[in-house]
Parts: structure tokens; sequence; C-alpha cells
């Protein structure tokens, strides 16, 4: 019997630092999160991350959190809700970090009899600190637990055409009313050395001009390419001139080189160049979160204001919008009707 799993990023259980802490260690332990030997992980993360970041994180999420819990994991569990509505077969969601966990997941699945899962990562780019990280998990736990279990992946969505005409549709919706001088298209950043480490070619991704634009066969892992891929297609339907939107990657954290440019700095510099009304997109996220609703709805409204910018509009993710529900159902009931993989 088939069966899907839908899988987000994860929360911690509470807004609290004694919660917050385990659920930043179980992430940035991650090899393919923090990708450095594990000594070096562990020195980084809990001898020198883990020290005041959890306070500090605990501080952002309190501001964001709702009565029913974290707005990731609130928002993905109506999306869930709707999706299961919607298909025949059983659908679990589970999240990569903290709870539910993936193994939680699988077993709901299995215990409804299912073993031909579908795993469905919520990410439209790939990145190995997203996708990559989940179908891994996922496998070792099929392994050690769930051996009877196959697998299918969605591969990344970045540049469906039902995904993009959901997202440019919302897009157009939540712009009703703002009069924006620019929409900024701001993506979750990442190290630069995870794009080089993802090239299956080897020699492709230079992180220059146009590496991102000239085929190759890196793009299918190239999280960068597939930022831009998302913007361009969204563009293009939304007839946005090219002097009206820019892609930024947000989120970065001290140390590496992640990529560029950078969201805060673009929206810091953007009121000196006559933009007053910016909009601001997060296509990296299927379902608001931390660094949507804190990050972008919050401080870069006020560090944009500060900057003499005078309206800010933070575009909402997919969450449970009708018309994105109905995208993820008919993928789930393609691969139910089809052999073929679905996307
Ligand atoms: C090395 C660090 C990080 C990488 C690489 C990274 C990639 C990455 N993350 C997301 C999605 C989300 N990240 C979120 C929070 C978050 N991300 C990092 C670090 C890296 N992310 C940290 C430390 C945190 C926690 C919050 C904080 O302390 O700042 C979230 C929000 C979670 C929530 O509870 O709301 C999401 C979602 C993607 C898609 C990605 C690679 C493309
Ligand atoms: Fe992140
Ligand atoms: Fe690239």
């Amino acid at each position: 019997m088939k069966g899907v799993l839908l899988v987000n990023l994860g929360s911690p259980d509470s807004p609290e630092p004694k919660d917050v802490k385990p659920y930043l260690d179980e992430f940035l332990m991650d090899k393919y999160v923090i990708d450095v030997p594990f000594l070096l992980r562990a020195l980084l993360v809990r001898g020198i991350i883990l020290r005041k970041r959890p306070e500090d994180s605990a501080e952002a999420y309190k501001k964001i959190w709702w009565d029913e819990g974290s707005p990731l994991i609130v928002l993905s569990e109506r999306m869930h809700k709707k999706v299961v509505q919607k298909t025949e077969l059983p659908v679990a969601l589970a999240m990569r970090y903290g709870k539910p966990s993936i193994e939680t997941g699988l077993q709901q699945l299995a215990d409804q009899g299912v073993t031909e899962v579908l795993l469905f990562p919520l990410y439209p780019q790939y990145a190995m600190a997203s996708t990559l990280t989940i179908l891994v998990l996922a496998e070792e736990i099929r392994k050690k637990k769930f051996p009877q279990m196959t697998f299918t992946d969605v591969p990344a969505f970045y540049n469906k055409p039902d995904y993009i005409k959901v997202l440019a549709n919302s897009i157009k919706g939540s712009l009703e009313g703002f009069d924006y001088d620019h929409l900024l298209f701001s993506y979750h950043g990442i190290p630069e050395r995870h794009i080089r480490k993802t090239d299956v070619t080897k020699s492709h991704c230079k992180i220059n001009d146009t590496c991102c634009t000239t085929p190759s066969a890196a793009h299918k892992f190239c999280y960068r390419h597939q930022c831009y891929e998302t913007t361009r297609l969204v563009v293009e339907q939304l007839g946005i001139p090219e002097d009206k939107y820019s892609l930024t990657f947000q989120s970065r954290l001290a140390g590496d080189k992640w990529l560029e440019p950078y969201t805060d700095i673009e929206i810091n510099n953007m009121p000196a160049k006559g933009i007053k009304n910016l909009a601001v997109v997060t296509p990296a996220f299927v379902a608001d979160c931390l660094e949507t609703l804190e990050e972008i709805a919050m401080r870069a409204n006020e560090d944009f204001k500060e900057h003499g910018g005078e309206n800010f509009h933070a575009i909402p993710c997919l969450n449970d919008n009708n018309e994105w529900v109905d995208v993820v159902a008919n993928w789930i009931n393609e691969w139910a009707n089809a052999e073929k993989p679905v996307v």
C-alpha cells in the first residue's frame, strides 16, 4: 500500500532556552548543515554557538510564537490536514528536527499498512542542509526500523509550472493595494561551500555571474541556480520589469562565506537608492517561520524604516493556501495512480 510523508524543518518544543538549546543542538550537529568533521563541529556548536545562541533565539521565537505553538508547525499541520482531505492515501507529517520526528511519521504510515512511501521534502529548492539531510535520515531509519518499506522522493519543485503559478498568484494577491517600488526575493542563505559540494560535475559551480544561468547537469542540485530559476519564472509570469525586483540570501551565520548578496545589507541600502515602498517574498519556505516572521517581517521591516524606507510589506508563504494544497494533493494523486515519478 502507498502512503506519503511530508517533511519540513521543525521547531523547538517551546520558545524557552531549555527547549531551544536541544533543538539547535540537533539541527547544528547535523553534518549536512555544519559540514565539518565531527570534533570541529562539536567544538563550534557545543563549545561556542550553544553558549549564547539559545537565549537569543528563544527571545526571537517568543516574538512570533502562537498560542497553538510554533507557526512553522501549526501552519504545516493546517496544510497537512487539508491535503489529507484531498487524497485517498495515508499522509503523515514529520519534521527533520524536533517533533513529530521522521521515525514517528514512518511508524504512523507503517501502522496503516503502508509499504511504498512518497517522501516529500517541503522545500522548493534543493540543498544538502534541507532536502538531502531529510532523504539520508529517512533512509537510515528505513534500513533500521522499516526494512519492508520502499521510498520514492519528490524532487525539488523550484521550476514546476503548477508551483510557480500558485506562488505567482499568491504574490499578486498579497500585493493588491500595496504600490511597491521594489519586490525582493529573499531566500535562506547557505555557505558557498555547500554549492561546491553538491556540484555533481565538480567543476561547474564557480558562484559567479554566469554559472547559474549557463546550462549544466550541476543545476539539478544547485541551490543558487534553483533560487534564480524560481525568481525568473515568477517575475516572467507576473510581468515584473527587471529594475523592479532583485534576489538576496538571508539568515547567514558568522564564520563561512555565505551566498551573496545579503538580504539585510541590500535592504538597508535600498532607501538611499529611492526605494521607499518595499515588498519581500521568501520562496525558500513554504510555511512561515522564524526566518520570515521575525527576521523579515519584524527586523528587516524596522531596519528598512530606520534607513529611510516608508512602507514594508512581507508577503506570506504559501502555508495552507488552497491552491497550493491542490498542487500538493495533485502530485500525490498522480504518484498514487502511476508508476513513474510525480514531478
Ligand atoms: C549552518 C547553518 C544553517 C544552514 C546551512 C541552514 C540552511 C537552511 N535552513 C532552512 C530553513 C530554516 N532554517 C530555520 C532556522 C534556522 N536556520 C539555522 C541555520 C542554518 N540553516 C539556524 C541556527 C536556525 C534557528 C534559528 C536561529 O537560531 O536563528 C528555519 C525556521 C525554523 C522555525 O522554527 O521557525 C527554517 C524554516 C533551509 C531551507 C536551509 C537551506 C536551504
Ligand atoms: Fe536555516
Ligand atoms: Fe550554479
